[in-house]
């Protein structure tokens, strides 16, 4: 891949090697392993991707934060043997492009099939990503279907954000959306959503745009091509139970998810193209 003066390839003590973004307008981080977003610093304001302090970017192994890709399917899978959220996240993606605009910077990857288990994935077809670093960031996941058939899957854009005090966080513009939890429902969201338990909604018809409300200001997360999304905080419990989350990271952490799941779970004709995408900023 050609470089361009804002952006360079890098790699931690560990040997993982990332997409360095520095413009005028931001800074921002990608690892090659799972394509994930792991930083993204408008200039003069505060980062908006949250990492654990206990991650070690180890080969092979989720990063905990960032924005993992889930695909080709969110979640638990109905064979409770194959991993959870897909395979993608801990594959290495391929550095495709970088292009300068006024604007933003371009960054795309794409996801070599040769390394998907034919078991997990058996469909011809094409993943990309693509990220636009700006005042805000946009992320762009692309399938293509190169086969004969048409194929369904599930994914999402996994992003986790930071708060300083997640007793005064909530999150705006579920109102009206239906959510399942823990296996329970559909149930409406009445209000605007604060935390003060383990909170897994997967909500479906979902309003185009929430706001999370934090001390430290208002992050808006918008999605196209997205009807679900995913509102995620372990709270005490679940905590404990995490790989590199330290016990009381679930104060400083949620996790608000742009998806295509349950209803929502999308099909790409032959030839087709379908862009999930999701775009952030300090409001
Ligand atoms: O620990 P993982 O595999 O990264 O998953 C984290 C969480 O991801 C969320 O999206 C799920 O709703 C949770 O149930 C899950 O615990």
């Amino acid at each position: 891949m050609e470089l361009s003066a804002s952006v360079s390839i890098q790699r931690t003590d560990s040997g993982l090697e990332y997409i360095q973004v520095d413009s005028a307008l931001c800074r921002g981080k990608v690892f090659l392993q799972g394509a994930q977003l792991t930083e993204f610093t408008p200039k003069g304001q505060g980062n908006l991707i949250w990492v654990s302090a206990d991650e070690d970017y180890i080969e092979g192994k989720a990063v905990r934060g960032g924005i993992p890709i889930c695909w080709p399917w969110f979640g638990v899978h109905s064979d409770p043997q194959w991993p959870i959220h897909g395979v993608a996240r801990k594959l290495i993606w391929r550095a495709e492009e970088v292009i300068e605009h006024d604007t933003h910077v371009e960054v795309r990857l794409s996801l070599p099939m040769t390394l998907v288990d034919d078991t997990y994935w058996p469909h011809q077809s094409k993943l990309e990503v693509t990220f636009l670093f700006g005042q805000s960031i946009e992320v762009r996941l692309t399938n293509t279907n190169l086969g004969q058939n048409a194929f369904t899957l599930t994914q999402a854009l996994h992003a986790y954000f930071p708060t300083p005090s997640i007793n005064e966080t909530s999150v705006d513009g579920l109102q009206g959306a239906q959510y399942i939890e823990f296996g329970q429902g559909p149930f409406l969201q009445e209000e605007v959503v604060h935390f003060a338990r383990e909170t897994d909604m997967v909500y479906t018809q979902a309003p185009a745009t929430q706001m999370i409300n934090t001390p430290d200001g208002r992050i808006e997360v918008s999605r196209e091509n997205s009807q679900s999304c995913v509102l995620w905080n372990p709270w005490v419990e679940k905590s404990q139970r995490l790989s590199n989350f330290k016990d009381d990271e679930y104060l400083s952490m949620l996790c608000l998810e742009a998806a295509n799941v349950m209803d929502d779970a999308i099909v790409v004709n032959p030839g087709e193209s379908h862009t999930l995408s999701t775009r952030i900023r300090w409001a």
